[in-house]
């Protein structure tokens, strides 16, 4: 489904990726994980063609996503804030991202009701702009965004990272089912190897721009990734 060929972005004369090949398969769900500055964000941000590599192409069903748009039509992502819009509340937001796959205002408002326990009654009906949200409910909105769409495809960059353990379980369970349901094809980094190891059959371990692992989840595996992360302090 996502192929990546011979791929190179260099800063500051530093490669800071550098994937010579990597398939990811149709319904897979990959956890991408490596310490601070492994390359994770540059890699997404290339898989999303915002940004460009020096060398090498990421291509979505065949196609290389630097020259074709319709991967966009089944991809959903949210990376951080500047995914949303701030000026719009909530519900204007997903009204608004939602008309785009061409959903009615009524069609949202019966998937939106799906997700009041996740939104935990922070999110929706209360006069708020998106650039007042917390940090974690301002994820909420980002994710919701993203399943409205009812991607192939999505992306998500840290979702766990600034919301509450009760909002992370939820969000786990959520991503169980959707994976489960929808066959959908999902690449989530984290720094919580629990959270990865949980919910992901598979695993890429990046450091310094290269994958240096690639494991199919079993049992071991957070054990696996924990005495490497221990012996890399
Ligand atoms: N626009 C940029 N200009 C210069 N260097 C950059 C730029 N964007 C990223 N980098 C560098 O590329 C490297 C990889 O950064 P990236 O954000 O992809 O890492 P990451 O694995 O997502 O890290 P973290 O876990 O901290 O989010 C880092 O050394 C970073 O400083």
């Amino acid at each position: 489904m996502i192929e990546v060929k011979k791929l190179i972005k260099v800063y500051n004369d530093v490669p800071v990726v550098n994937i010579p090949e990597l398939s990811i398969n149709r319904g897979e769900t990959i956890g991408l994980v490596g310490n601070n500055g492994a390359g994770k964000t540059t890699l997404f941000r290339m898989i999303l063609d915002l940004i460009r590599a020096e060398r090498g192409e990421v291509l979505s069903k065949g196609e290389n996503v630097a020259h074709s748009e319709t991967w966009k039509n089944y991809t959903a992502s949210y990376l951080d804030e500047g995914f949303l819009i701030d000026y719009l509340t909530p519900e204007e937001y997903f009204y608004f991202i939602a008309s785009l796959s061409g959903l009615s205002k009524a069609h949202t408002d019966a998937e939106l009701e799906k997700y009041n326990d996740f939104f935990n009654g922070e999110i929706l009906n209360k006069k708020k702009y998106i650039r007042d949200l917390s940090k974690g409910n301002q994820c909420k909105v980002g994710v919701v965004s993203c399943l409205l769409q009812e991607p192939e495809i999505l992306m998500l960059d840290e979702p766990f990272a600034n919301i509450d353990p009760s909002t992370q379980i939820r969000l786990k369970n959520m991503l169980r089912q959707i994976n489960q349901e929808k066959n959908m094809t999902t690449i989530i980094s984290s720094h919580d190897l629990n959270h990865v190891t949980d919910i992901c059959q598979r695993i890429l371990l990046m450091e310094k721009g290269k994958i240096i692992k690639d494991i199919q989840t079993d049992s071991n595996t957070k054990e696996e990734l924990e005495e490497y992360f221990s012996v890399m302090q």
